[in-house]
């Protein structure tokens, strides 16, 4: 996607962020405010749902589903949902501010991939289901009777769609494009830390033509709030969620007296193996991008890299300079590359993580702390970008998703302690391999007990291959056709001939 010329800095403050219900903009049972992580202000007021308007919500998706939605032809929806991406792009840069005032993210990033990959997951699941065949065949059975089978994919019907605050647009759209291709409804409960470009894409739905209550969006928090409401709600037919796996739990457990279909996108501590034979310049400038990204908040980031010992040193001081050359900053200030922690909750989370490490004897090679950025950001969620050398592999932090800026370099001798090593883990999201060999690259990234795993690359991204996680990082795949799987209940039905 090439980016963009932005045309304006990013408004401080936005208007009160509202609930989506049966197409109406409508304020909640009460109001919390929306914190900037880049210097604790107030950006805005965010009407949080509760249990009454979750149950709007899922009768307004049913009414939906019984009126022209329901019987709207495939191809019908495939065009709807390239009119949403056209409607995004004509938003584009709405949707930039609304994500950046939310994340803080730098706004490139917010250009290149959240805002970008929103339009592009529409088109990618109009292209797959208007493609998708039918599953059928001719049955022949000894003596020559024969019959016809065929599966008739039916919705799910409506969905519950709750979604994380580290790429908001990007995941919400990964489950709401496809779950909307196959003739569902939705009522999605984003992070009650990002918000807004769930309310925007309401109006944007509405005025690309998409029917009322086909999109629905109720704030609030998890526990005790909108989330629990939604998922425990006797009108919901299934729930896929992206979030922490200890959340994966919980909804299950909310799920379970109803036994309806979950789709979890979970947690991740994911490793890059490092052999010595690697491109060292291409291979160091792709850690440090699957370490950095997105302030390390990102479910496929690595936080563990094992790295052949004859190039440990050249590796080390490669990424030391890389986190060196990171410029911490205002989203729409020029040069920034690195944006804040979500918030000061998750921050002290990491800065617990940066203490642990320094108990188990980490030498930090970089980092470590909290940056000194100014009185002006002092109110931020800011943290150093660190690297370790020097952990146990008995560590907590090499055992638990810190989800920021964060690594601990590793060195190895042998393939098989790399392996061993990497796959000793509760978690199976993602791997990189860097190696000059082609055939150790196959070798090792199969070995690798993942959902993802990349060679020479990081997050390279084809929307039609299964994108999930094993372990605790996830239950069932998302991704071209594998999405359409979970989004729809097929009828077989088999004639006699
Ligand atoms: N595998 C992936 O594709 C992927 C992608 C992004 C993030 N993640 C993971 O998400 C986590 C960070 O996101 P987060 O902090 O928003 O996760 P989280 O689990 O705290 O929250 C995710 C969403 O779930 C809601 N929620 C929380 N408790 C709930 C409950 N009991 N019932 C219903 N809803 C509830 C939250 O309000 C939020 O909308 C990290 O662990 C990261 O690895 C995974
Ligand atoms: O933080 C996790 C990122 C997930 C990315 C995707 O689901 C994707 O690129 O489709």
């Amino acid at each position: 996607m090439a980016s963009r010329p932005y045309v304006r800095p990013v408004p401080a403050t936005a208007p009160p962020v509202l609930n989506v219900v049966d197409g109406a903009f409508v304020e909640g049972m009460s109001t919390f405010d929306k914190i900037s992580p880049v210097d604790g202000a107030v950006v805005a007021t965010v009407h949080e749902a509760g249990p009454e308007l979750v149950d709007a919500a899922v009768a307004a998706g049913r009414r939906a589903l019984d009126g022209p939605w329901g019987r709207m032809s495939t191809a019908e929806r495939a065009r709807l949902l390239r009119r949403v991406a056209d409607r995004i792009e004509e938003r584009f840069d709405d949707l930039v501010d609304a994500e950046v005032r939310d994340t803080g993210k730098p706004l490139e990033q917010a250009r290149t991939l959240d805002v970008a990959r929103a339009a592009v997951n529409f088109t990618t699941f109009a292209d797959v289901v208007a493609g998708q065949g039918l599953d059928s065949y001719l049955t022949e059975m000894a003596g020559g009777a024969r019959a016809l089978n065929y599966a008739v994919p039916k919705p799910l019907g409506v969905v519950g769609v709750v979604v994380p605050w580290n790429l908001p647009l990007l995941l919400l759209t990964w489950k709401v494009a496809p779950a909307l291709a196959c003739g569902n409804a939705v009522v999605v409960k984003p992070s009650e830390e990002t918000p807004s470009t769930a309310t925007l894409l309401g109006e944007i739905m509405s005025e690309a033509g998409v029917p009322d209550g086909v999109y629905n969006v109720v704030h609030g928090f998890g526990p005790g709030s909108t989330g629990e409401a939604l998922t425990t709600h006797e009108g919901i037919d299934g729930v896929t969620f992206t979030g922490e796996s200890s959340t994966g739990s919980a909804i299950m457990r909310a799920v379970a007296p109803r036994v309806r279909p979950v789709s979890f996108e979970l947690g991740g501590k994911n490793a890059a193996v490092v052999f010595a034979d690697c491109d060292l310049e291409r291979t160091v400038d792709g850690l440090a991008r699957s370490i950095f990204t997105n302030t390390g908040q990102v479910c496929l980031s690595t936080e563990r890299v094992y790295i052949e010992r004859p190039v440990f040193d050249d590796v080390v001081a490669g990424l030391v300079e890389r986190a060196r050359a990171l410029r911490l900053g205002r989203p729409d200030a020029p040069g920034t590359t690195t944006g804040p922690l979500i918030s000061a909750a998750h921050r002290e989370k990491v800065r617990r993580y940066l203490e642990l490490a320094r108990e188990d004897g980490a030498q930090e090679l970089f980092g470590g702390g909290v940056p000194d950025l100014g009185a002006d950001l002092a109110g931020g969620a800011w943290i150093e970008p660190t690297l370790w050398t020097g952990l146990d592999h008995s560590s907590r932090v090499l055992h638990e998703e810190v989800f920021g800026p964060v690594a601990a370099l590793v060195p190895f001798d042998t393939e098989d302690e790399a392996i061993r090593l990497a796959n000793d883990t509760r978690y199976g999201l993602a791997a990189a391999v860097w190696t000059r060999d082609l055939s150790r690259g196959h070798r090792v990234a199969q070995a690798m007990r993942v959902g993802m795993s990349w060679v020479n690359t990081w997050y390279l991204r084809d929307l039609r291959t299964p994108f999930g996680g094993a372990g605790l990082s996830g239950i069932g795949q998302e991704g071209g056709a594998h999405s359409l799987h979970f989004y729809t209940e097929p009828t077989n039905v088999c004639v006699q001939l």
